[in-house]
């Protein structure tokens, strides 16, 4: 079976992922897509050669006799809203982080879907279907450190748009750690605070930046990760886990070691896209399957509600400068 997918919102990732739907993966073909700049999505079409409708909104789109599944990758605000048209279709859908903006959106998501009775959603938490985490987390799980005590971590970006704010370096960014600090630990959250440092020269007048986030987890892990978004320097993602027995670091991706001009160096990746380009097409590629099998598996509206639950919080402590509780409602039997 081939599946039907209509993509709503074309800009850099909706493009990236069109495009290894239908030159990378197999099983999968994008017959409808959409944006609210329409030239966008049609230039999309054309650089890309597809064979699809153009659509002039998204529920149209995700109504379509002809769409079996959907991919999400319109501006965050807009994802609740489609998740939820999809849902009430009857429909696959794929949906980038963040599943909803707010914890609140979230939940509709979850409730609409246990209401319906079966699995439909997958987020795009790529991060569980990348090499390295994935051998951290078979190393953590195997016991090889004992138990994990500490995470020192780090996601910087050689820099941003000015559009992107203060709270956007939690529930755009964070967001990512928060899903996977609780897949790698089987854990959830207690506690957050965040602090400041010095400003960067480099930020602008909305954006505090870096930020450095505290997180406690329900089995006493401490965490930190630095968010710093304007480093300049590459795309790094930073991960040490601290055992009881060892420590271990999250492998640096894969580069070659050059002897030049006395100079012994590996390139740093600039691009979020390159970084985690393996695990991007992982993760659609089983979403892809999944559907064709009437069954998918990965990261479940329950994980983007609970790391939207975590997210609210972190946006709350970067104003109240306190140790924040973190609440975590009961996960509900559907999704264990
Ligand atoms: N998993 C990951 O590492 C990444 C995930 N993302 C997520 O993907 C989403 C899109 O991000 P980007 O592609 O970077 O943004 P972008 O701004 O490049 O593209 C978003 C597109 O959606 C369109 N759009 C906005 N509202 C719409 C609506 N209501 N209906 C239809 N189209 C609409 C815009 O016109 C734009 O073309 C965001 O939620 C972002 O957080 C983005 C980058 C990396
Ligand atoms: O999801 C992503 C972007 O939206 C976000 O803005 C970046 O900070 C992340 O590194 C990238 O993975």
């Amino acid at each position: 079976m081939t599946v039907r997918i209509g993509v709503i919102g074309t800009g850099m990732i909706g493009e990236d992922h069109a495009k290894r739907i239908s030159q990378t993966l197999t099983g999968g073909k994008i017959v409808a897509v959409t944006d609210v700049n329409p030239d966008q999505a049609r230039a999309v079409v054309d650089r890309l050669n597809l064979d699809a409708q153009i659509y002039d909104n998204g529920h149209d789109l995700i109504k379509a006799d002809n769409v079996d599944a959907v991919l999400v990758t319109s501006w965050g605000p807009t994802h609740e809203e489609y998740v939820l048209s999809a849902l009430a279709a009857g429909k696959y859908v794929f949906c980038e982080k963040p599943l909803a903006h707010t914890a609140d959106g979230c939940k509709r998501i979850v409730d609409a879907e246990v209401a319906g009775g079966k699995r439909l959603v997958q987020v795009g938490f790529m991060r569980r279907y990348d090499s390295g985490y994935l051998l951290l987390k078979n190393a953590i799980d195997k016991g090889q450190i004992g138990e994990a005590l500490m995470l020192h971590c780090a996601h910087r970006n050689p820099s941003v748009p000015e559009s992107y704010i203060t709270p956007m370096a939690i529930y755009d960014t964070l967001i990512h750690e928060l899903d996977v600090f609780r897949w790698l630990l089987d854990d959830d959250f207690k506690t957050a605070q965040v602090v400041f440092p010095r400003k960067s020269r480099y930020s602008h007048s909305q954006l505090a930046d870096p930020q450095i986030v505290l997180l406690e987890t329900v089995k006493g892990v401490r965490i930190d990760v630095e968010i710093f978004v304007n480093c300049q320097y590459g795309y790094d993602i930073q991960c040490s886990v601290v055992g009881e027995e060892g420590v271990i670091n999250l492998p640096e991706p894969e580069s070659l070691l050059m002897r030049k001009q006395a100079q012994l160096s590996n390139a740093i990746l600039m691009d979020w896209k390159k970084r985690f380009v393996a695990a991007f097409d992982v993760e659609l590629q089983m979403f892809i399957d999944g559907v064709a099998k009437d069954s998918i598996t990965g990261p479940t509206s329950w994980d983007g509600y609970a790391a939207a639950v975590a997210s609210d919080v972190c946006v709350l402590a970067q104003t109240s400068g306190q140790i924040e509780p973190i609440e975590m409602p009961e996960q509900p039997a559907f999704y264990r």
